[in-house]
């Protein structure tokens, strides 16, 4: 019989339960023989005063014994028993006690008399169901494990540009001072707010978002500020507004770019004085409300354009967060994909385990001008196609990736626009100067994040900016 060498492989301890003196002395000898440690009990009270004292790995418990029987056994000892696997045997087995016994938390059953194969059989496939939880509980702690070393709030990043944005974050959730967000849309920055929020000392106390954009410019002020019974035709009681809803709080004003001129001024005072006047009321109100802002526009740019007032600007910007997009942190894609694998794992109720190699391979390459919010998206109708475990290409639409590679055939035919001949060395130098012209205008002419899109270091791409004579 080889099952023995299966069982061999790891040292289990074992608890057999049985009246019969000679059941018991036959399956200890046959189990130590293969490897268990077994212990021996000849009634269920018996057996408690011994888990009571020993963690089991598995338990041979009879059904009918005097004194305390296998079911008054498993009830008294159910909650001590949450890693050990119970094999329950019984002379009497019908189906009924055995579906008891399971609901009791037994694992398995075998009926009396037992050729020897089978308790082996269903020790070997407890052990099986064993390892399988907890390889799973392992996984579950590995990933827990990641997720908590590279998260703030609800949030999952690993590279470097995000760990220093935690970094402040984590700092401002300490404080109270006003914070500016700002990234493209779907780069997290209403998880930002809400992060320095719930992981702050106003966690207990409300979070107000309010879309700047979103609200008509007539109702802005009565919707931030209140007003009072009479203040105009429709107002017949008083009203609280969003400064008030979120007292001891804090107030997220999202897309503030978007805030017209005149509310602005208003917006500054309340900033300034930490009080609010509701429309149509004499009487100023008192408020303690934390402002995070967050927007997608270069507010500094509308600053200079007359379109956002200056002086709203610095008080808005005294803790400045700047999320990148994602194209511009790739390793945080993996992680992100994994986190949102888990999530709708959860909530769809899947078992999906990863993407295949090549689905990484474009999703690492694809430029995501809906960032975090795109990859959540594509994530999510991907698990809605897919019959499988892996995430594959045919789940994904068909235009990712295709940037890359349309990118890759656009500049094939600039390149052979570009130049005639063979020399390498003067396709590298045109190819140089392209690139270099590229990642400076990608960056505004920022020479450092041009240096680290191209890959060189900043010193080479000083260097080759005046050999090529690149105008910035
Ligand atoms: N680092 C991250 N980890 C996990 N989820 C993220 C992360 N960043 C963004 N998300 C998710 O992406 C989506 C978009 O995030 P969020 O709404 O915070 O972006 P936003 O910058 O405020 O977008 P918009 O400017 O369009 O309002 C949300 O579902 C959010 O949960």
């Amino acid at each position: 019989m080889n099952n023995t060498t299966d069982i061999k492989t790891s040292p289990k301890r074992l608890l057999i339960i049985d009246d019969e003196e000679n059941m018991r002395h036959m399956l200890s000898v046959l189990l130590r023989k293969s490897g268990y440690i077994a212990d021996t009990a000849s009634d269920g009270h018996e057996g408690l005063q011994m888990t009571e004292k020993t963690q089991y790995d598995f338990i041979l418990c009879d059904l009918k014994m005097p004194r305390m029987g296998g079911m008054a056994f498993l009830k008294s000892a159910r909650d001590r028993l949450k890693s050990t696997t119970v094999i329950v045997m019984s002379a009497y087995g019908t189906i009924d006690t055995a579906i008891e016994a399971m609901k009791m938390g037994a694992y398995d059953y075998i009926s009396k008399p037992f050729k020897t194969d089978e308790v082996y059989l269903a020790l070997k496939k407890a052990e099986e169901r064993e390892n399988l939880r907890r390889e799973n509980f392992q996984l579950k702690e590995r990933i827990r494990k990641i997720e908590e070393k590279y998260k703030f709030g609800n949030m999952v990043a690993k590279s470097r540009a995000m760990k220093s944005v935690f970094k402040v974050v984590e700092k401002a959730a300490q404080y109270d001072s006003t914070v500016l967000v700002t990234g493209e849309s779907g780069t997290g920055k209403e998880l930002v707010a809400k992060g320095i929020h719930y992981e702050g000392t106003r966690a207990k106390m409300p979070f107000i978002p309010v879309n700047c954009g979103g609200v008509p410019e007539s109702l802005l002020e009565s919707e931030f500020f209140g007003y009072k019974k009479g203040a105009f035709t429709g107002a017949d009681r008083n009203k609280k507004g969003l400064f008030e809803e979120a007292e001891g709080g804090t107030i997220f004003l999202d897309e503030v770019g978007e805030m017209p001129l005149p509310l602005q001024i208003k917006f500054l005072r309340v900033l300034q004085e930490q009080e609010i006047r509701p429309v149509g009321d004499s009487k100023i109100k008192k408020i303690d409300v934390r402002v995070i802002a967050a927007t997608s526009k270069n507010l500094e740019a509308e600053v200079k354009k007359g379109l956002f007032r200056q002086d709203l600007f610095y008080r808005l910007n005294v803790l400045p967060v700047k999320l990148p997009p994602l194209r511009e942190r790739t390793e945080d894609i993996p992680l992100l994909i994994q986190h949102f694998i888990n999530r709708f794992n959860k909530k769809l109720d899947k078992n999906i385990k990863g993407v295949v190699p090549e689905v990484m391979a474009i999703l690492l390459k694809h430029r995501w001008p809906g960032n975090v919010r795109e990859l959540e998206n594509i994530i999510e109708r991907a698990f809605l196609l897919t019959e499988e475990t892996m995430l594959s290409k045919e789940n994904f639409p068909p235009d990712i990736g295709a940037a890359s590679d349309k990118c890759i055939s656009d500049s094939d035919h600039e390149l052979s626009e570009l130049f005639e001949g063979y020399s390498l060395k003067a396709a590298q130098k045109i190819l140089e100067k392209k690139m270099i012209t590229r990642a400076l205008t990608a960056t505004g002419g920022n020479r450092t994040k041009a240096g680290r899109l191209l890959e060189i270091s900043h010193p080479s791409l000083l260097n080759k900016i005046k050999i090529y004579n690149i105008e910035i």
